[in-house]
């Protein structure tokens, strides 16, 4: 069940400037960011905690990938909301059933946690990621 939400991600040109920006405008401390390497989505994470869910920056790994084509076309800006839910595969069949399509199997995202995509064409334009936080929240940023 989807029962919050788990970060609001933003696609940057640069991550290290943006985490400057973010961490001034969020007042908290540079040591309280993660930062991940994903390569099977193309991108480097920056996970910035802000109460109960997080801000995520995302910085394109190489040219090509969702981001690099993201930022092509739009330069920085909002890419997706994250929700969070305790059965990934459970939601996904959910929202299927309900016409929603889901990219791809669920998958590992950042810190080893399931994630799976909705197309944003069904999802009033917004991309959606539904993401399945690990049972122990080892990985809680
Ligand atoms: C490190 C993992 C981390 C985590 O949280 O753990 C992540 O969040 S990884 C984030 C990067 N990975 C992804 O974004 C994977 C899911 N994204 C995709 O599969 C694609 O980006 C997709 C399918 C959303 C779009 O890819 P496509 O090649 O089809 O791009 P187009 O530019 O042709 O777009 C098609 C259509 O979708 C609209 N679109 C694209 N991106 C977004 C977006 N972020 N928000 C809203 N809408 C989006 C785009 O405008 C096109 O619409 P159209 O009706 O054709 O104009
Ligand atoms: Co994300």
């Amino acid at each position: 069940m989807i029962d919050r939400i788990d970060h609001i991600a933003i696609a940057v040109e640069n991550l290290d400037s943006a985490i400057d920006t973010w961490i001034n405008i969020l007042g908290c401390d540079r040591s309280a960011v993660t930062i991940h390497e994903v390569p099977s989505e193309k991108v480097r994470a920056a996970f910035i905690p802000l109460g109960q869910t997080k801000i995520e920056l995302l910085e394109p790994l190489g040219d090509d990938g969702p981001i690099a084509k993201f930022l092509s076309k739009n330069g920085a800006g909002m890419h997706h909301i994250a929700l969070a839910t305790d059965g990934v595969e459970a939601d996904a069949k959910r929202v299927t059933a309900l016409g929603i399509t889901p990219l791809g199997e669920p998958s590992a995202g950042a810190g080893g946690k399931k994630i799976v995509f909705l197309h944003p064409r069904q999802t009033s334009r917004v991309l959606v990621e539904l993401v399945e936080p690990k049972p122990d929240h080892s990985f809680i940023q």
